[in-house]
């Protein structure tokens, strides 16, 4: 089963996620390729994996930040049905919109066919201990949605 952990950072909180689920899904015993945009160039790259975990922290007033523009342009220029995403980012509680990117993310892949495997996980700035402890969690729940059933 093949599965990659995408996102965006600026300041490095993402990346944190990131790595916590890499983290957590070596728990699980899998393995993940990890990338980081712009550094996806094709849709095609999406489509090669099973399980797509898409991270995002939040830009503007609930915007997507600029450097995944592209992405998410290709991304509404496909059909992903039956294809499976796990949607995280960081945000900022003071902001309006906490984390309404993903809520957008989340809208147009439903609106493409997509199975999103669970409610976006959204952590405030970079992630505690104790919400790591909820990364793990949405790993272990994630993969269940996904219905993965075979170890990499
Ligand atoms: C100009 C600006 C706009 C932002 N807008 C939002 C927002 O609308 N919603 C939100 O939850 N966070 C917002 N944030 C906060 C960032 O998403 C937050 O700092 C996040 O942790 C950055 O993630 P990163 O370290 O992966 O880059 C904004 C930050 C800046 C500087």
């Amino acid at each position: 089963m093949e599965i990659a952990v995408i996102y965006a950072t600026m300041s490095g909180n993402t990346e944190a996620i990131a790595d916590c689920i890499v983290e957590g899904l070596h728990r699980k015993n899998y393995s993940a390729d990890i990338m980081e945009i712009p550094d996806i160039y094709t849709m095609e790259q999406v489509k090669n994996y099973d399980l797509v975990y898409l991270g995002l922290y939040t830009w503007g007033e609930g915007d997507f930040p600029e450097e995944c523009l592209d992405m998410v342009d290709g991304l509404q220029g496909e059909r992903w049905d039956g294809k499976h995403f796990a949607l995280f980012g960081s945000g900022d509680r003071s902001y309006e919109h906490f984390c309404g990117a993903l809520d957008r993310l989340k809208e147009i892949l439903i609106n493409r066919g997509a199975i999103v495997v669970a409610e976006p996980l959204r952590i405030e700035m970079a992630p505690d201990k104790e919400e790591e402890e909820e990364i793990f969690e949405y790993v272990k729940e994630t993969l269940k949605g996904a219905k993965i059933s075979n170890k990499v």
